[in-house]
């Protein structure tokens, strides 16, 4: 008999199947919007064996919806005050719970994964969720997945051969704005949040990766702006001002005249307004710095004036170009989490709207622009995470896991979606639909060919290696053959030598327009066949595929256009900068 404490659920299901929860060994990778809901959940509903992980720490700005944490907790790892506080909400669990990344903690292999009987995400970024769909694909363990972004939101069931995987369906790429709409030609404060992004590097990281290094009507030309950036780096602590200053008027005046003489926004509907110096370089110079102690209550929301603006800037030089930060310059990169950098790209975007008249942003609107940040909606994450559990027990009641004989879950799971408004016949907020077989095309389940474009005279083994292999298609430690030669191997020293030499020039014959490359990664338990098919630097656009790679087809070949497989997910830190997502 089981305890009193569970009599909701052995209502619901019954006396074996609730065993069969309570025993079952299950998963949760993330504890943090929707980790502490779901947590809280199978507590509740009799799952005693749980294992969480979760990498980060505890941040303030979680505790309005993770409500595991509480003020005390904060800098504390969230997996391990999540385990805590279930055990406190029932002293049956046994929990595990491990501070750790899913993708790079050596514990976490595909033998670890073997011993659960269901995985369930909670994660928000896209990287996370490929790694632990490639696991339980490996594993063969069904998975659970979920994502929320504002009011939307969405649940599905993934097993390998059963149901199509979260890497059947192309993901939405990331909005590429054109660089002349960046540079000359913005309309939206986005398009200002994107340049002061590109300013920030220019100031203080790459400087020759940034966008507005070169001059863009005289190729290879330093931009007229350049030498007045680039002095900002190379003052003092105390010549930061004047510095800023002089490289304020030369982006937000200069320029601005100069491309205005050059009949650059002849057929504009608005023309820019150059910003003049007594408001940007005294305002530099003399408005006092916001310090921690005296920025208003509201300064955060406020929409700074352009001399504070020009002081916010100055005061982030200042402590950038300072003695113990200094070491760091020329290799800065914005994040929108780092206090100094989000400062200096809000009063930066915001100069810019002001020359180009467009509404400007608070510290916060240009941090959610910055970041891609949606507001996280408490409510979605907790309906998201009850139809997670409802999955769970699915999978038990119709016998998908913990039976000898396996019903396929594609016959009873369930892809839902959740709605901001009722939509459909019914009228209903959360739509149910059957889920999609494995997808033929799919390289990590159904080991389709990978047709990959490159210029095989131009690219290097290292190249394809780092931007194909590793960031187009995610593999962590791939080993390369052709045929029976390896070309890639991380434990082959030997082979090391390879990696500089243009793909064409590879011993055996090279790799050249047809080839046939076997990939192979131990860590994830993937082998794809990736056909290389050459197509020359020139016949690609430069502007919109900077890395000159086509993956043709596969998870990897994402539409133009958002398509409603599209996974809508919390924060999703892999699409930047946002705004534009489409969806429905
Ligand atoms: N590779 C990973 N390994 C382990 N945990 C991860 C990994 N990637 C993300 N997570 C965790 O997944 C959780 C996702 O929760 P959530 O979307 O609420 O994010 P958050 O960082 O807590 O909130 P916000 O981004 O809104 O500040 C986070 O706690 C995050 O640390
Ligand atoms: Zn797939």
């Amino acid at each position: 008999m089981a305890q009193p404490r569970y009599d909701h659920s052995v209502a619901g299901l019954g006396e074996a199947n609730f065993e069969k929860l309570r025993t079952c060994k299950v998963l949760v990778v993330g504890a943090g919007g929707i980790g502490c809901e779901l947590l809280k959940n199978l507590v509740l509903v009799g799952c005693e064996k749980l294992t969480v992980v979760d990498l980060d720490t505890i941040d303030v700005s979680n505790l309005n919806r993770q409500f595991l944490f509480r003020k005390k907790h904060v800098g504390k790892s969230k997996a391990e005050v999540a385990g805590e506080a279930i055990k406190r909400f029932n002293p049956n669990v046994e929990v595990e719970a491990i501070h750790g990344n899913i993708i790079t903690n050596p514990l976490f292999k595909v033998d670890w994964f073997r011993g659960f009987d269901a995985v369930i995400n909670a994660l928000d970024n896209v990287d996370a969720r490929r790694h632990v769909n490639r696991m339980c694909l490996a594993a063969d363990k069904p998975l659970i997945e979920a994502g929320t972004t504002g009011f939307l939101g969405q649940v599905f069931c993934i097993r390998k051969g059963e149901t199509a995987c979260y890497e059947c369906f192309p993901k939405p790429q990331r909005v590429v704005y054109p660089i002349c709409t960046i540079r000359s030609t913005p309309s939206q404060p986005v398009h200002c949040v994107v340049w002061a992004k590109e300013l920030f590097k220019l100031l203080f990281g790459d400087a020759s990766a940034s966008m507005l290094f070169d001059d863009p009507a005289a190729e290879g030309e330093p931009s007229s702006f350049a030498s007045a950036c680039a002095a900002v780096r190379t003052t003092s602590v105390d010549g930061a001002s004047k510095a800023v200053g002089a490289a304020l008027a030369a982006l937000c005046d200069a320029e601005v005249k100069a491309q205005l003489a050059l009949g650059t926004y002849k057929t504009a509907k608005k023309v820019p307004t150059p910003l003049s110096s007594p408001e940007l370089t005294d305002g530099a110079a003399s408005q006092p710095p916001s310090t921690i102690t005296n920025r208003p209550a509201d300064w955060d929301r406020a929409v700074w004036t352009a001399p504070q603006c020009s002081a916010e800037i100055a005061e982030v030089a200042r402590e950038l170009l300072s003695n113990d930060m200094k070491e760091r310059l020329g290799s800065w990169e914005f994040d929108k989490d780092d206090e100094a950098s989000m400062r200096f790209v809000a009063a930066a975007a915001n100069l810019r709207c002001r020359v180009f008249h467009i509404d400007p942003l608070s510290l916060y609107e240009a941090k959610g622009v910055a970041g891609n940040i949606v507001p996280a909606i408490a409510t979605t994450n907790a309906v998201v995470a009850g139809l997670q559990v409802l999955e769970l027990l699915r999978l038990v009641e119709q016998k998908c896991i913990l039976s000898e004989e396996r019903t396929s879950l594609a016959e009873v799971g369930r892809y839902t979606y959740c709605q901001r408004f009722p939509t459909g016949r019914k009228c209903e907020l959360l739509q149910p639909v059957a889920l999609e077989g494995p997808q033929p095309t799919c390289y990590v389940c159904r080991n389709a060919t990978i047709p990959v474009a490159l210029d095989t005279n131009e690219t290097t083994l290292q190249t394809f290696v780092d931007v194909v292999l590793k960031k187009k298609l995610g593999f962590i430690d791939p080993a390369v053959d052709k045929g029976n030669s390896g070309l890639v191997d991380s434990e082959d020293e030997g082979l090391a030598r390879n990696l500089p030499l243009t793909l064409a020039k590879l011993p055996a014959g090279g790799v050249v327009n047809g080839t046939l490359l076997c990939v192979n990664d131990f860590q994830i338990d993937l082998e794809v066949n990736v056909e290389v098919r050459h197509k020359a630097n020139k016949d690609f656009d430069e502007k919109a595929n900077p890395e000159r790679v086509d993956i043709l087809t596969g998870a990897a070949a994402a539409p133009a256009v958002a398509t409603h497989h599209d996974f809508i997910s919390q924060n999703d830190e892999n699409s930047e900068p946002a705004a534009k997502k489409a969806r429905h």
